[in-house]
């Protein structure tokens, strides 16, 4: 018989003033998709052995490691067993890493996910057609397990700072990997240090002295059958973490370690057999991987969000605390308006990055499709808007997974709420893949350029337009959407002016171009997330904003309701569909291993002693 759902709960879905199901089938793209998920979610989250008997908290550093590959080989299974055979092998990986399924198993990220987010879309976007042939069958059918060795311990932003090196020599027709310094040696990557056999390293080509830049190569650095580093290789793991303590990042150094000349990924770039180098129409294909993973996270920004915020307002529907009005009673904390603020943004960013990753995704076919066909007109402006969307989206989830955090007072902190660990995923998110900062002053770069097109009476992509509207000075101001659309629009417009602006005022100053971008990069930076409207306008949208909080109140439940995770995939003892938070929390804490026992040992050894003046 399934718990007794608690009073407040089932009120707050009393008082739902919309159809649940209706909002849960839109997300999911219709009622079909909605049993299928369901259906999917059924068949895997059944499966023997994918959870744990311990919480992962209790475990070891070494056993959550060696827990999380005991589950990953299971779980990855599972997806394989239920995978559609209609998607493509790229649609296939992103359902098995991407799905929330991922996030029911593995509450700190998995020590197979840099397969599927990067060693198999590198295959897929930087391999010729005969490599993408051999390579995507062996890793598609997890005969190898890969990763993306890009970042090394002294540069991680600056690629063209890498200082692996791959020198060719036409004599064996190999390519000699090496390593020259310790800050050469590759660091970070994803299941590097114990799980992967293979991986895409990026390294910098040399033809006869001649550099050619970065290339990417796959290199096999663990034999297959007794997983023992290859000679020349120097792995291990780099340590404990804030999060991703369960994705096994780790170190390698290469010292003269060869590879035949068809390791390297030639889609782009190729070597012949006597050396000659063929350069790629675009040296920044090779970065592509980078731009598909950034697109990726996006979305993977909006579920992270979503979970954050169900398991905050379900509690904030359960908790009751304070006086609101004397002699009232305890209210629901989600009654206080100021709680409503801290969550509602959350629920309605979480639909806006879905949204807006969906946009991105469509454009992300569009400019590969025409790259394949050797357009690539639009590839700048698809670098610039990934760069703009995954800094902003991963730097506001962050914001807003931490707020959903506090709002739960001291049980947000507890690891069995998840809001910890939600939150470790998603700040990692502004670090790899690029940088934010360094992204935002990439689409700094791009807006510049196209204000200065603009000034010159040049056309602009779609996406820039807003920089050659002649947007009057005084813009008539209201709060319908449209209006504050072009209140955001006439700020961007003035942030990417003024940015401008100081940068030609420090080169009249006698500054050189490159310092006075950097004297100008605070404003660069701010011009591409730009973020205040002017005062007068604050007072009327405050109104409407807290008009609005208050529509929102009844129905904030039903919103979360609708994301429909399942318990397991929430993973928090705030966060349940039945709201028994306290029983929940209770039942967690006494699985700590220290209950098993009223009196510690360390009484014994050491307090009793100390406390008796012994010690
Ligand atoms: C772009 C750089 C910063 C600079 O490059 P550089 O070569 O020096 O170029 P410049 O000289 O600056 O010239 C710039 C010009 O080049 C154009 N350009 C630059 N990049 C591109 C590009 N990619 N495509 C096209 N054009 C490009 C630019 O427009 C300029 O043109 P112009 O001259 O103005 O005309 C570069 O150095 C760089 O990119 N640095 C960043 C390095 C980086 O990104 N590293 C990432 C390493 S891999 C990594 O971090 C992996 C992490 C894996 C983590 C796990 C991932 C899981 C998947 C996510 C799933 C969802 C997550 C949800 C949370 C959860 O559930 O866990
Ligand atoms: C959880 C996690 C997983 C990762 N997984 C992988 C992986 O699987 N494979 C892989 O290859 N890498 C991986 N990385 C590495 C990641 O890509 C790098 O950490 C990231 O690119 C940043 O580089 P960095 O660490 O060298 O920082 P740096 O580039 O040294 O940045 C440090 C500071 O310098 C600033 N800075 C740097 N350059 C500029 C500039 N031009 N202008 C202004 N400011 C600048 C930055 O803004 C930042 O504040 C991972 C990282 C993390 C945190």
């Amino acid at each position: 018989m399934s718990a007794k759902v608690n009073d407040d709960l089932l009120t707050e879905r009393r008082k739902c003033e919309f159809n649940v199901e209706e909002l849960t089938n839109y997300l999911d793209g219709g009622a079909q998709a909605t049993q299928n998920r369901r259906k999917l979610e059924d068949k895997v989250l059944s499966t023997k052995g994918l959870f744990d008997e311990v919480p992962e908290e209790y475990l070891s550093h070494k056993e959550k490691y060696e827990n999380a590959v005991r589950k990953a080989v299971v779980y990855y299974k599972a997806m394989k067993e239920a995978e559609d055979p209609n998607q493509t092998e790229q649609e296939r990986a992103n359902a098995t890493y991407r799905s929330l399924l991922h996030a029911a198993v593995f509450k700190d990220n998995s020590p197979f996910s840099l397969h599927l987010a990067m060693f198999i879309p590198a295959i897929l976007g930087q391999a010729d057609e005969e490599q993408k042939k051999y390579w995507m069958k062996r890793a598609s059918k997890m005969e190898i397990i890969g990763t993306y060795a890009q970042t090394e311990l002294g540069h991680g932003t600056f690629i063209r700072g890498l200082e692996t090196t791959a020198t060719y020599d036409p004599k064996t027709e190999e390519f000699v990997l090496h390593s020259p310094t310790l800050t050469a040696y590759k660091w970070w990557p994803g299941s590097l240090a114990h799980t992967a056999n293979y991986c895409v390293v990026m390294a910098h080509l040399y033809i006869n002295g001649k550099s050619c830049g970065i290339q990417p190569f796959i290199v096999q650095f663990r034999d297959e059958e007794t997983h023992q580093p290859l000679p020349g290789i120097k792995l291990g793991e780099i340590g404990a973490k804030l999060g991703f303590n369960t994705v096994n990042n780790g170190f390698l150094g290469f010292d003269q370690h060869r590879i035949p000349r068809n390791r390297m990924l030639m889609k782009n770039a190729q070597v012949l057999k006597d050396g000659t180098f063929k350069r790629s129409p675009n040296s920044k294909l090779t970065y592509g991987t980078m731009v598909y993973v950034r697109v990726v996270i996006v979305n993977g920004m909006a579920n992270q969000l979503a979970r954050a915020v169900t398991i905050a307002v379900r509690y904030s529907a359960v908790r009751r605390q304070s006086e609101l009005k004397p002699d009232a009673g305890e209210p629901q904390i989600l009654d206080y308006v100021t709680q409503q603020h801290k969550l509602f943004i959350g629920i309605a960013s979480s639909h806006a990055f879905t949204l807006t990753a969906k946009w991105l995704t469509r454009m992300y076919q569009k400019v590969t499709a025409d790259l394949e066909k050797g357009n690539l007109d639009e590839l700048p402006e698809l670098h610039a808007i990934a760069c703009c969307l995954k800094a902003v989206t991963t730097t506001d989830t962050s914001v807003l997974v931490e707020r959903s955090r506090t709002s739960c007072g001291g049980h947000g902190y507890m690891l069995s709420s998840n809001l910890p660990q939600i939150y470790g995923l998603v700040t990692a998110a502004c670090t790899y893949e690029g940088e934010n900062t360094v992204l935002m002053l990439q689409t700094a770069r791009s807006l510049v350029k196209a204000l200065e097109q603009a000034q010159s009476g040049k056309r602009l992509s779609p996406t820039m337009s807003y920089l050659s509207e002649k947007v009057s000075s005084r813009l008539k101001w209201d709060n319908s959407i449209d209006g504050i659309v072009k209140g955001f629009r006439r700020v961007a417009y003035g942030k990417v002016e003024s940015a401008m602006r100081s940068m030609r005022k420090y080169v009249r100053s006698g500054l050189g171009p490159e310092d006075a971008w950097n004297m100008s990069s605070v404003q660069l930076v701010a011009a591409s997330e730009y973020t205040s409207i002017s005062e007068a306008d604050i007072r009327q949208l405050q109104d409407t904003y807290e008009d609005l909080l208050g529509k929102i109140r009844p129905n904030a439940v039903g919103l979360v309701d609708a994301f429909d995770f399942r318990d397991q995939i929430l993973n928090s003892t705030l966060g349940a569909y039945d709201g028994r938070v306290y029983e929940r929390l209770m039942e967690e804490a006494l699985k700590s291993p220290l209950n098993a026992e009223p009196v510690n040992q360390s009484f014994h050894k050491y307090l009793k002693p100390f406390m008796q003046g012994k010690l």
